[in-house]
């Protein structure tokens, strides 16, 4: 006799692992927004953690959302559907991403142990900082295939551009696509050459004379420092962060198969940047293509270049703790 079909599975989960304001803004969007049915927040800080869930619990109350959020461990985080690493050492004011990397890489070896083995179809999402290179160390400590581990990368970055693309021209950010490429730090790159607004490049669509090489400088550096800014005024960045990563879910649980510029590994690189990928329930479905100019390949190639000399000398660190 046929065995009758599995029963349908309506439970999504998604554990944040972190309260801090990374993962509490994350989670308050995840509920906010429907995206699942149940977010586990996971942190050390017992007496934060229990607070962050009674908050996050009132806000479900009011009939908004059908999200339950709960504290658990690192091994109840191993069955959810995503799980989002957000726990980290704070970038402090003036501090580059580059020099939390030794205390976050301890961090994230402090959750993969607990988390083993992890659900062979969970998805890894990395947005602690640096996070190119902590998505790099996550697919060897994860277990997971490499499809199944992704970082943020400049996936806020590229929002930021939008946003300021948008104010230039005068067009609803939704309708740009221009990307920041690269490391989701000083390594990052605009893809100028492929911008456009609706199906118009980008240099058309804005008033005569606009896109100079001094104006382009200006709005890349705007981008690249926008968190540190923040971080000058408030002490840390968390809803723009929050907004893209539960973007980020989204597509995921609803395999929206969405274009995003992600941080995954790029086999002839050797590491893991952003560049624009295919994201569904299966994580990156497949890299998309993108046509990059001279100058843009140039970025690209020291950019990883750069990244590849982190990775080695974190691997080297690594090494020397066991000995
Ligand atoms: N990728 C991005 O675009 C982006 C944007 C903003 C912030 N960040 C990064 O996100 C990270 C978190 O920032 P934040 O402002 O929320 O910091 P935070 O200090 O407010 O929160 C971090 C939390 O992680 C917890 N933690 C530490 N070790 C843990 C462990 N083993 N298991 C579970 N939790 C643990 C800490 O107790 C703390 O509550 C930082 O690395 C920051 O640089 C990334």
């Amino acid at each position: 006799m046929a065995h009758p079909p599995p029963p349908h599975r309506l439970k999504t989960s998604i554990a944040i692992i972190g309260a801090g304001d990374v993962g509490s803004t994350l989670a308050y969007t995840l509920l906010h927004d429907s995206i699942c049915t149940e977010v586990i927040m996971v942190d050390p800080k017992k007496e934060l953690l229990e607070g962050q869930v009674r908050d996050l619990g009132d806000a479900t109350y009011g009939g908004r959302s059908g999200t339950r959020v709960r504290a658990g461990t690192h091994r109840d985080a191993s069955h959810s559907d995503i799980i989002v690493i957000t726990a980290g050492a704070k970038q402090k004011e003036g501090e580059t991403r580059l020099d939390l990397l030794t205390r976050n890489l301890a961090i994230l070896k402090s959750i993969f142990e607990p988390m083993k083995p992890i659900n062979s179809t969970s998805i890894v999402l990395l947005v602690a900082n640096p996070v190119d290179i902590l998505t790099y160390f996550a697919r060897e400590m994860s277990g997971l295939p490499e499809s199944q581990v992704l970082g943020t990368g400049t996936s806020l970055d590229s929002a930021r551009l939008r946003g300021e693309l948008s104010r230039r021209a005068e067009v609803a950010a939704s309708s740009i696509d221009a990307y920041v490429l690269g490391e989701h730090g000083d390594g990052q790159f605009i893809a100028w050459s492929s911008a456009s607004i609706g199906t118009t490049p980008l240099h058309l669509t804005l008033p005569p004379n606009t896109l100079t090489p001094a104006t382009k400088a200006e709005i890349a550096s705007h981008t690249r420092g926008a968190a540190g800014a923040i971080i000058a005024a408030k002490g840390c960045t968390s809803f723009g962060i929050g907004s893209v990563a539960a973007s980020i879910c989204k597509y995921i649980i609803f395999d929206s198969h969405t274009v995003r510029p992600l941080s995954f590994f790029q086999p002839e690189l050797g590491c893991c940047l952003s560049m624009p990928a295919v994201i569904g329930r299966k994580g990156i479905v497949r890299a998309m293509r993108i046509e990059l100019d001279e100058e843009e390949r140039g970025f690209l190639v020291s950019c990883a270049e750069n990244l590849r000399g982190v990775i080695r000398g974190a691997e080297e660190g690594l090494k020397e703790v066991k000995e």
